[in-house]
């Protein structure tokens, strides 16, 4: 059905939200649209009056790629629109903290990405659609990142006989590109030198296929601190460069004077090496290539304070209180389902201070809820945008008692 209506909010993933609720992608609040309307969704079919806060999109794939939510809203809309998603999640949690202003953490681009590979097809899936956008180029990324689209294009081109489809995770390091390609299973030593060829020929500095190395050519390294860290291939890493500078300096800047840090969901150490130079660390993540990264990272740095990472799955053997006892202050980043039992057993140890740092506000403010009821007071969150352009926000939150 056909329908006109009016757009009076901007919902959590960057939706235009007319009365009922109607949800319509590429609608902004104020405006008065046609829309072709089916349950919940709401397709946008023409404007009848547009926002002033409506402004060209600066990417030509925008509205069909799904890379991007929201890239028609002037900056300062959006910036209160981001902002605005950690205040009402932590309003729903019936959670009371200052909220700062969002920090724009997009710098030079995203130097790390997934891309689909279907049928020739390679780039982001379609919003809302399993199709592949076939892309040249992405404003979002890093210049090295588009640079290494033809490479990507070329091992694709290797392995399209095997009919399968592929995942390309790139990440751009200081040495060079590292690409983990997986979807592809097992593939024969006559194909795996194929492969190494190519990443020659187009420089490469690290190819793996699930994780399973199939040539380094130079070790990819990232740099946290003073230190200089290989991951493992595919390893969790910031989005962004600048986002890795502006949360580890909240980190830092919420843990100061701490002498001994418990950093929990590490990962291969972008806090825990960040702050090496002021503090014992004790690092934790279910990840064993990334630990056992951040560990030979910590030890080949000179002049860091001791520094140790261990294996442990946290969901299922979260670290007790009276192991946390050793350490006055906590640091914990987990996936986007927070960190419950971790965050339980945290609330009931003797620490003076935790730093979350999180990637879906409303399990942060489930967590922080628990923290609060254990006596620590939240006194600072501030919102940290990696993610610019998607509906996504990551945030930082000071823990005190
Ligand atoms: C958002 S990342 C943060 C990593 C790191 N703090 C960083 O900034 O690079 C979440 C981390 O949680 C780890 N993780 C996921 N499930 C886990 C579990 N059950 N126990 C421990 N770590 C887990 C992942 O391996 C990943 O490194």
């Amino acid at each position: 059905m056909t329908a006109t209506l009016t757009i009076e909010r901007l919902g959590h993933r960057g939706d235009g939200v007319a009365r009922g609720p109607v949800f319509i992608a590429y609608a902004l609040p104020g405006e008065i649209v046609e829309a072709e309307v089916q349950g919940e969704r709401g397709r946008l079919l023409a404007l009848q009056s547009a926002s002033p806060d409506r402004i060209a999109p600066f990417c030509p794939h925008f509205t069909v790629c799904g890379g991007c939510a929201v890239q028609h809203l002037a900056e300062s809309a959006y910036r209160a629109w981001k902002r605005g998603l950690v205040v009402e999640a932590l309003a729903q949690a019936h959670v009371e903290a200052p909220v700062a202003e969002l920090v724009d953490a997009h710098g030079a681009g995203r130097r790390r990405v997934v891309l689909h590979a279907r049928a020739g097809r390679l780039g982001f899936a379609e919003a809302r659609a399993h199709a592949i956008v076939d892309l040249d180029a992405c404003p979002i990324l890093v210049p090295a990142l588009n640079a290494a689209l033809p490479a990507a294009r070329a091992l694709e081109k290797q392995l399209r006989g095997l009919g399968k489809p592929l995942d390309f995770a790139l990440t751009a390091t200081s040495t060079g590109i590292d690409c983990d390609i997986r979807g592809a299973g097992r593939v024969d030593e006559r194909m795996r030198l194929r492969l190494a060829e190519l990443a020659a020929d187009f420089d490469l500095a690290r190819l793996a296929i699930h994780g399973d190395v199939v040539v380094e050519r130079r070790a990819p390294l990232v740099r946290f601190g003073r230190a200089e860290v290989a991951p493992p291939p595919g390893a969790f890493l910031q989005a962004t460069g600048a986002a890795d500078e502006a949360l580890s300096a909240l980190v830092r800047q919420g843990l100061a004077g701490a002498r001994r840090v418990v950093d929990l969901f590490s990962g291969c150490g972008t806090f825990a090496l960040a702050l090496a130079d002021m503090a014992a660390i004790e690092a934790y993540d279910s990840d064993k290539p990334a630990v056992a990264a951040l560990d030979r990272a910590a030890r080949r740095t000179p002049g860091l304070k001791p520094a140790r990472a261990l294996a442990r799955d946290l969901f299922h053997r979260p670290l007790l209180p009276d192991e946390l006892q050793p350490f006055d202050a906590a640091v914990f980043d987990p996936p986007r389902v927070g960190a419950l039992e971790q965050v339980r057993r945290l609330a009931g140890a003797r620490l003076k201070r935790i730093v979350g740092v999180s990637c879906n506000p409303a399990t942060f403010a489930r967590d922080a809820a628990i923290l609060i009821a254990g006596g620590f007071r939240l006194s600072a969150v501030t919102p940290v945008d990696q993610f610019r352009h998607s509906a996504h926000v990551e945030l930082v939150g000071v823990f005190q008692r």
